[in-house]
């Protein structure tokens, strides 16, 4: 790391004690900086890497509510608006256990780089709950984000700080999220949440942006080494959102795609993944993935231990959650042929592995340039409600095709400007970083 980030990203990990996710992610980005500071020292002069790392406003609340016996329950709610340089802050809502305030930084701290990557003018910023949907009822669903949104609907707006759907938050949750708030304020405003329905504002792509733009990077850069998807062996991570609509695309693309998971296990089809069937069991009944395993007439293995990271394969597509391929995964991965791994999740990959995927020279996306399709869709959906319209499949695919490519080159070429060709960690990093510096630069101290 370069010798005047040190005592920077010293200060950030000291005052922010116990969050180690978010340090990770300021230290992925901070690895990243070396050569701009070197270029540009009047950021230093105007602190701007210590403003960036500290949140704009960070909102932290208790959501009660009732299950279906009427027992009481107590979560925690969060929203850190981290940064509104370029927009509106912009960014999920995750419902998951392991949610604390060190995930929503992370999270928030990430999507700052991404937002700014996608060319749309919004800002970066993330939320959640400790809450676990797992098993609840519907109606405790609806219960729960009625309460969750009780607090949330004043610290949000359209021109405020938008929220979108991210682990354990996806169409049914904004629904019941979206009715709160127009109850509460008394007012239609279509532009305060997106991944809506389609009836109500939504916009065509938003629920395949995430995985169809993962798929779109990774071609790109397979496409800088005469590959591309057709014939690849693929590795999916996950069974969520952005994982199913990855699969799809890598298919449709020619691609065998031979695993999912979920926290239960993994399962490899070496036939393919039957899409219909994972969808089915994920999307309507809500099950886990050793059902997959049981209804494929014994074409397809559930294994509980492990990772599918260890099954060989030529594209690796992690799509689950943080943290969740490490360095033994990448030297398994490398050893076993890897071409390119394109993060669909946020940070899934752990540095050493990433490390270890740089030396091995594999093709390497990120997740904050991989994944910014379903936030860039985001846009386009806000963008669709300011203007009172909605775009054809064609046309909002046409343009999320457009916008990672765009993404792709933008991080390409500002690896080479500063003298790291191929290496899209720091493409992505320093592109993102330095159009928001800018911003920030032209803004003013604030
Ligand atoms: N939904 C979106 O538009 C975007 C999502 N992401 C990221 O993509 C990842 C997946 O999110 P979604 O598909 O939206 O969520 P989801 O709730 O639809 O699915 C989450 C998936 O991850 C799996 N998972 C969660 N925790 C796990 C664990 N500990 N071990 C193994 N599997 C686990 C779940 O079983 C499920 O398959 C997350 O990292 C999220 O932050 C990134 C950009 C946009
Ligand atoms: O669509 C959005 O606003 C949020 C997407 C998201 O949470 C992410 O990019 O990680």
């Amino acid at each position: 790391m370069h010798e005047d980030l040190i005592p920077i990203r010293q200060a950030v990990l000291a005052r922010n004690p116990g969050e180690d996710e978010f340090h990770q992610a300021v230290d992925e980005v901070f690895e990243s900086l070396g050569p701009v500071v070197a270029r540009h020292p009047e950021l230093l002069d105007a602190a701007v890497l210590e403003r960036v790392c500290e949140p704009e406003r960070q909102i932290i609340f208790r959501v009660p509510w009732t299950d279906d016996q009427g027992n009481v329950h107590i979560n925690r709610g969060f929203r850190v608006e981290f940064n509104s340089a370029l927009g509106p802050y912009k960014g999920g809502l995750r419902f998951h256990p392991s949610v604390y305030l060190g995930i929503v930084k992370f999270l928030g701290f990430e999507q700052i780089f991404k937002n700014a990557l996608t060319g749309m003018p919004i800002g970066g910023g993330k939320g959640g709950s400790d809450f676990n949907p797992s098993g609840r009822s519907d109606a405790e669903i609806m219960r729960f984000c009625q309460s969750f949104m009780t607090e949330l609907y004043r610290h949000i707006g359209e021109y405020t700080d938008v929220p979108a759907g991210d682990i354990g938050v996806g169409g049914r949750e904004i629904g019941y999220l979206f009715g709160q708030y127009k109850r509460i304020t008394n007012r239609y405003e279509s532009g305060v949440l997106t991944g809506k329905g389609l009836t109500w504002g939504g916009s065509l792509v938003r629920t395949e942006a995430t995985g169809f733009g993962t798929v779109m990077f990774a071609e790109e850069m397979l496409r800088t080494r005469g590959q591309s998807f057709d014939g690849q062996t693929v590795l999916v991570s996950g069974s969520g959102n952005v994982a199913i609509y990855a699969i799809a695309r890598a298919q449709a693309l020619g691609a065998t795609v031979v695993t999912a998971s979920d926290s239960s296990g993994y399962v490899v089809d070496p036939d393919g993944i039957e899409l219909d069937l994972l969808r089915e069991i994920k999307e309507v009944e809500r099950g886990r993935i050793a059902e997959y395993a049981e209804r494929r007439g014994g074409r397809a293995r559930f294994i509980a231990k492990g990772s599918v990271w260890d099954v060989p394969g030529t594209v690796a597509l992690p799509c689950a959650t943080q943290n969740e391929l490490d360095g033994s995964h990448a030297k398994k991965l490398v050893g076993h042929g890897v071409l390119a791994v394109a993060e669909g999740a946020n940070m899934p990959s752990t540095g050493e592995a990433i490390r270890l995927f740089r030396e091995a020279d594999v093709l390497f996306g990120p997740g904050k340039a991989a994944n910014a399709g379903g936030v860039a869709t985001s846009a386009l959906e806000m963008q669709q409600n300011a203007s009172r319209d909605s775009w054809t499949f064609e046309y909002t695919e046409e343009r999320l095709e457009q916008i990672m490519r765009s993404i792709h080159d933008s991080c390409a070429e500002t690896a080479e400007d500063y003298g790291m060709p191929g290496n899209y960690v720091a493409g992505a990093n320093i592109a993102g970083f330095m159009k928001v510096a800018g911003a920030m630069v032209a803004q003013g101290l604030i």
